[in-house]
């Protein structure tokens, strides 16, 4: 008989993850991914809205050859949360892929959190390597926090900026994060000059527009998850060279990319691995949706962390 599941709790995978050895599993699965040649197998994640709570539950199951990983992630995100609770939550789990019994249960709520900074900090990466003075973080909730987090250990921006739909919840976050942060009352005051630019709110009409874009700024545009959702104006979404996680999904679930009829350059993992070039004199523009091979890679990473601590020493 397998072995019971182990449990991994919230504070433990935030002890367990850290940025440094993230990145590069990160960077390997989008490369994996993006190769598109039966190796990671993924379909688009299966979205059950529940209408009648404003809320939504996902699925994203993925198996990657390679390195054998089996996982799926369970992810609600609701629009109205009582006060205190996070607006996502997530739970993933790691199954043993020769037998597909259940290996670990672990938390994923954080490991949403940073893989999705860790995405876009790769996409900056790649996409903005030099001149990174300005970071302009639009809206102020886990996500801002984690991206704060990851791009100001990552880069060496000299000032950050941040707006949110409440001045109230802009300043609760510059309270919350170390370092200084600049709280502006509008997105445009946010945005003008800033080199990078990461769009994280619930909203489903545009908070961005271009024609407040520096050219030749990186943006990160990382909600708007639904097809009939927005965070970004036409202008910007057909101006700025367009880079997404998967070219799928974009097409399936990203209001921004399909009521835009904006062009797709490339998949970030493909400008990992060196096959479709940076553009990264041009404004670009990374179109996040989140992927089930990111959660996998990470929750991979987080077991075995958890088993090399659970040896014993010799
Ligand atoms: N691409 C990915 O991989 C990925 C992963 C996780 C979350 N997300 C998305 O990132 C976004 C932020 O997630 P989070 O966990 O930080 O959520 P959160 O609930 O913690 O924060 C949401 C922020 O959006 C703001 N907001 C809500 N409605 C708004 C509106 N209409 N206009 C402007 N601002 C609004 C809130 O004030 C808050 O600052 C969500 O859209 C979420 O679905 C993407
Ligand atoms: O990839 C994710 O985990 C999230 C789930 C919620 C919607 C946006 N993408």
């Amino acid at each position: 008989m397998a072995d019971a599941p182990i449990f991994i709790g919230a504070a433990e995978v935030a002890d367990l993850l850290q940025y440094g050895a993230l990145l590069p599993v990160l960077e390997r699965a989008l490369v994996d991914f993006s190769k598109h040649d039966g190796m990671v197998v993924q379909p688009v994640r299966s979205t059950v809205p529940v209408d009648k709570h404003n809320g939504f539950l996902g699925v994203m199951p993925a198996y990657m050859t390679e390195s054998d990983t089996l996982a799926t992630k369970i992810v609600r995100f609701y629009h109205q949360t009582a006060f205190g609770t996070s607006s996502h939550q997530a739970t993933v789990l790691l199954f043993n892929p020769s037998d597909g019994s259940l290996r670990a249960i672990m938390d994923g709520t954080v490991i949403t959190e940073m893989r999705t900074a860790a995405v876009s900090a790769i996409a900056t990466k790649y996409l903005k390597p030099d001149r990174l003075e300005t970071l302009c973080i639009l809206g102020s909730g886990a996500q801002a926090i984690s991206h704060y987090n990851t791009f100001t250990q990552m880069f060496p921006f000299k000032q950050v900026r941040v707006w949110s739909r409440s001045r109230e919840s802009a300043e609760r976050f510059a309270g919350q994060v170390q370092g200084q942060v600049q709280v502006c009352t509008s997105a445009r005051e946010a945005v003008l000059g800033a080199d990078v630019v990461i769009t994280v709110t619930m909203a489903s009409e545009p908070v961005l527009f271009g024609e407040w874009v520096k050219p030749g700024a990186h943006v990160n545009a990382v909600g708007a998850c639904r097809p009939e959702w927005r965070e970004v104006d036409d202008a910007l979404m057909k101006n700025a060279v367009l880079y997404v996680d998967s070219k799928e999904a974009a097409l399936m679930e990203s209001g921004d990319v399909i009521l835009s009829g904006a062009d797709i350059f490339a998949e970030l993992g493909e400008v990992v691995k060196g096959t479709r070039p940076a553009l990264y004199e041009k404004t670009t523009l990374f179109k996040s949706l989140g992927m089930a091979v990111e959660d996998a890679a990470t929750a991979k990473l987080v077991f075995d962390c958890w088993l090399a601590k659970k040896k014993p020493k010799l």
